[in-house]
């Protein structure tokens, strides 16, 4: 029994670092996932104490084994073994937590976002404006919405294509984005119907910002290559606003998105290409 003491030692080390060794690898996928940063070269380091941690356990074997007299001598590999067995643990539950967490965001993302323009979806935004309304209504905050459209939207599609329509959609959104504050909430609503959210905005304010938004709209083109390849053709389109803002009479978001369609409907019925306010 005694004679296999230094084999059952050199068992366990061996066994430990192999198990170290298998430890690299989760660690190795969460540093290469990871942007140059703090976070990168802490795991970094991890993986240089993990190979610093598999020399001393060779080390170690190298020169203590063959001197194992009694059991008791068997301690220290066993805690070699068992520490690296909990190296090998947190490394790969630490890899998959963190991939499980990214997957649930890009989920999370995924259900609030409209795939073609990138911006908000309609569930996100009837969720937003409710919640807005009712934070602007409990300190008594102003808010106001937009409703855009894109005008004769249709004859875009017809003369240039439904792929054309979707990048037509993309620019204005961008567009869209650009013109306002990083506060304020874009969404796609419908088809070519966008909302935006300005909180703590005066229905007067906004006006102006609606304004200068359906210029920026007006003033950019979106080109594109002709059918030839040769030359390029430059699509223009406006959009007609509508704007609602909260008021006694007006106190939740179904009033507000019901005000600004009517005023977007006034827009529309003036000649289009114009702002109008409930
Ligand atoms: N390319 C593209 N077109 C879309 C999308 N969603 C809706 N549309 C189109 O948007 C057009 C909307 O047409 P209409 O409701 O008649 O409105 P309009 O032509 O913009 O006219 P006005 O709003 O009255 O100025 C339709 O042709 C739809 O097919 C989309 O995701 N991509």
């Amino acid at each position: 029994m005694l004679d296999t003491l230094p084999l059952l030692g050199s068992g366990f080390v061996i066994c430990g670092a192999i198990l170290l060794a298998m430890a690299i690898a989760p660690v190795w996928k969460l540093f290469s996932q990871l942007p140059t940063g703090g976070l990168r070269y802490s795991w970094g380091f991890l993986i240089l104490l993990i190979l610093f941690f598999i020399v001393g356990y060779i080390v170690y074997a190298q020169f203590n084994l063959m001197t194992f007299s009694q059991p008791l001598d068997l301690v220290v590999p066993v805690i070699f073994f068992c520490g690296a067995i909990f190296v090998l643990v947190v490394c790969t539950l630490s890899l998959k937590t963190t991939s499980d967490i990214m997957q649930m965001n890009a989920l999370k993302q995924e259900n609030i976002t409209d795939p073609l323009t990138d911006i908000f979806n309609r569930r996100y935004l009837e969720r937003r404006l409710k919640e807005e309304t009712q934070k602007a209504q409990s300190y008594s905050n102003p808010l106001s919405i937009f409703l855009i459209d894109i005008d004769h939207f249709k004859i875009i599609n017809d003369n240039y294509g439904h792929q054309i329509g979707d990048l037509v959609l993309k620019n204005i959104a961008q567009n869209i984005k650009m013109s306002l504050r990083e506060s304020d909430i874009i969404a796609r609503y419908g088809g070519e119907e966008f909302i935006v959210i300005l909180p703590l905005t005066q229905v007067f304010t906004s006006y102006t910002l609606a304004e200068r938004l359906r210029t920026v709209v007006e003033n950019s083109k979106l080109a594109i290559p002709s059918d030839t390849g040769i030359d390029i053709i430059s699509i223009g389109v406006t959009v007609s606003i509508g704007i609602a803002g909260l008021t006694s009479e007006c106190k939740d978001y179904q009033c507000l998105i019901k005000n600004a369609d009517t005023a977007l409907y006034q827009a529309k019925q003036n000649g289009r290409n114009q702002v109008r306010m409930a």
